[in-house]
């Protein structure tokens, strides 16, 4: 397999009228990996992403898809990529496992349909018009069309919006496998629990750039500091303390006798911690490290105002 990245987009900008939508955008996503994009209502993703499918003409920059220009190179890249839009993109008459057979007919080596209906349970709902189905059965249609002609690479938009809790795991099992198969797959999604759980690279996007990108656990450690919190007696020596630790920690009593260290929170700290609760006689009736979350990142750099 290549090497090269599976998608590169340099100073990527898209103009809608007055309205910049992306705005110099720089990502790279590797092959056989799961890449997350995070970020606000109205950052940009749909727009990146329907770029790199060739839906739409970058203003300015380059988007290169499995090495090729997803415009002027359209027919040669178009079979080798999958793709699951926000809104389904399926023919609303359009029986769901006829529609699913004719796209699989349309690859060289497609997967077995009857297979891939079972896995997203779209069995009992096979002769449904697609208009007729419920929202969270066309998600799963829309995501079986994306996968059928085995792509290298897929793009699923919001690919768990709606979905119940089941049809969520299906969903997440198939990318998974998509990826231990070597396929790439770029997914955008507003659950910060769904790209910690399948991402190997998170891409966070606000006002059209990439604002942080990296796998969650360098995103959850280099986002902002974690925490330790204990409890003791009442009025500890904080200042020596500090002393044991590394410049920059902060420590606090926030109630009387709970205590927080703020700082770079690993191992040789909570063994310092220990050890000078042991050399000051302090038995800590709980000790805890708070790890920052993805979403306590994605917060922090994209705030918490509401976004138009
Ligand atoms: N066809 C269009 N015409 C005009 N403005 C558009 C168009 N499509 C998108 N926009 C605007 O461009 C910006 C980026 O939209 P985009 O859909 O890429 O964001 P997003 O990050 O995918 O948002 P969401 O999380 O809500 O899906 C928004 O301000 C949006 O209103």
């Amino acid at each position: 397999m290549s090497n090269d990245p599976a998608v590169e987009i340099r100073g990527l900008v898209k103009r809608y009228g007055p309205k910049t939508a992306v705005d110099g955008l720089d990502l790279t996503v590797r092959r056989a990996s799961v890449t997350a994009v995070l970020g606000p209502n109205g950052a940009g993703k749909t727009t990146t992403v329907e770029t790199c499918e060739g839906y739409l003409r970058p203003d300015a920059g380059t988007v290169r898809v499995l090495g090729l220009d997803p415009i002027t190179q359209a027919p040669a890249l178009r079979p080798r990529i999958g793709v699951m839009l926000q809104s389904g993109g399926v023919y609303s008459g359009a029986r769901a496992v006829e529609m699913l057979r004719h796209m699989a007919s349309l690859y060289a080596d497609p997967l077995d349909v009857p297979a891939l209906v079972d896995r997203l349970g779209l069995g009992s709902c096979g002769r449904t018009p697609y208009r007729r189905l419920s929202g969270g059965q066309q998600q799963r249609l829309a995501l079986a069309m994306a996968v059928v002609g085995r792509p290298e690479l897929v793009f699923l938009d919001e690919p768990t919006a709606g979905l119940d809790p089941q049809a969520r795991r299906a969903t997440w099992d198939l990318v998974r496998e998509l990826r231990a198969d070597g396929v790439g797959v770029v997914l955008t999604t507003h659950h910060m629990d769904e790209a910690e759980q399948l991402a190997d690279e998170v891409a966070i996007v606000d006002a059209g750039k990439v604002v942080a990108h990296g796998s969650p656990e360098l995103l959850c450690r280099g986002g902002a500091e974690n925490t330790l919190r204990f409890t003791g007696r009442p009025s500890l020596d904080l200042a020596s303390l500090l002393k044991a630790l590394p410049d920059g920690t902060q420590a606090a009593e926030l109630t009387a006798g709970v205590y927080r260290v703020t700082g770079d929170v690993d191992p040789q700290m909570l063994a310092t911690v220990a050890s000078w609760c042991a050399q000051n006689g302090v038995m800590p009736d709980s000790l805890t490290v708070e790890r920052h979350t993805l979403e306590d990142v994605f917060l922090e750099l994209t705030g918490k105002e509401l976004r138009a």
